[in-house]
């Protein structure tokens, strides 16, 4: 696309490097591969030629049902691909080409270039590191904060995702509801100030009071900070809340793109207008009377016109535990 994207990817593939076994991955043991799938499953690309691209502050979402290759994509593009998985094509992150690039290359994007919330936590936080000290690790190593700015600067990136009380700094994560370690995976993950932010999945493990939170500290800290923002879901409502452009997958391929809004009112492809029928019934039945969805002014959390009414926006006043 144009020169200013800050992230553009071109017909970006991902296929099980040759020799292995797809089924398995690269965490099973040689023996299991071996005995596992036959050879033509095993070259089976997972993703074909994806092409999208995200400029400064735009929200671009990739969505598609389970296995589809979202993920896949999103950890591509970072060259975060598990062993055994090799991306071909095209990814230029802030100008840097990561498909292929040596992980030195890389590890300078990871924090002040991109940021990236995942589904669990967990995934992202160290089970045996204090929240603070792993909020502050990204502003030491990329901004090099030390000392008394150090703690000031976790501090506010705590206070930043509402976690103000000093104490939660020096919980470990496991003291914390799965709503607050979603908070300080986020923080986490924009601490060094990252221009894209990648989230996949993000409120998928939380209940829906927690998920609307959640989305809601990403579409503040997002707007405030003008950060790019690639947000991944199965969840069609979710992804129209909070972008401007989706992109579906099936099956590893784009199989429709454009604005949500267009997306939601004409879908042409009928596997995305089966992912809108089924997204407007669940508003249905969850919203019987509304046009758009409990928080009853008509916005989400973005004030978009889109024609899907949010799911998950059952707005308590109940804070996490
Ligand atoms: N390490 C791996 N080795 C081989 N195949 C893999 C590996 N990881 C994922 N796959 C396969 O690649 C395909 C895409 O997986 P991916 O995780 O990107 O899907 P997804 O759309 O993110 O699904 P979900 O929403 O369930 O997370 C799936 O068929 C999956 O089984």
């Amino acid at each position: 696309m144009t020169a200013e994207a800050l992230l553009e990817v071109r017909g970006l593939g991902i296929a099980v490097a040759d020799g292995r076994g797809a089924a398995e991955g690269a965490g099973s043991p040689p023996a299991a591969r071996e005995a596992g799938s036959p050879p033509e499953r095993a070259h089976r690309p997972l993703v074909r030629d994806l092409s999208f691209s995200v400029a400064p502050g735009e929200r671009v979402g990739l969505i598609g049902e389970s296995g589809s290759g979202k993920s896949l994509s999103s950890l591509a593009i970072q060259g975060l691909l598990p062993a055994g998985l090799e991306a071909s094509g095209s990814v230029r992150l802030a100008g840097v080409e990561t498909v292929g690039a040596p992980d030195a290359r890389l590890r300078p994007l990871r924090g002040p270039v991109a940021g990236m919330v995942f589904q669990e936590p967990m995934t992202a936080l160290d089970p045996l590191m204090r929240v603070g000290r792993q909020v502050g690790e990204p502003l030491r190593r990329h901004l090099g904060l030390r000392g008394a700015e150090l703690a000031r600067s976790v501090a506010e990136v705590l206070a930043e995702v509402r976690l103000e009380d000093p104490r939660l700094a020096r919980a470990y994560p496991h003291e914390l509801s799965g709503g607050q370690r979603q908070r300080v995976a986020i923080a986490v993950a924009i601490a060094a100030r990252p221009r894209l932010l990648i989230a996949d999945e993000p409120t998928t493990a939380l209940d829906v009071t927690v998920q609307s939170e959640i989305l809601d500290l990403l579409d503040r800290l997002v707007a405030e900070r003008g950060t790019g923002l690639l947000f991944i879901s199965h969840d069609l409502a979710v992804v129209s809340r909070m972008t401007d452009r989706v992109h579906v997958l099936r099956g590893g391929a784009c199989v429709e793109e454009g604005p949500v809004d267009a997306i939601l009112r004409e879908p042409r492809d009928p596997y995305t207008a089966q992912l809108v029928a089924h997204a407007r019934a669940l508003d249905a039945a969850l919203d019987g009377d509304g046009p758009r969805g409990p928080r009853g002014d008509g916005t989400g959390a973005r004030g978009s016109d889109g024609a899907v009414g949010p799911l998950a926006e059952a707005d308590t006043d109940e804070g996490e535990r």
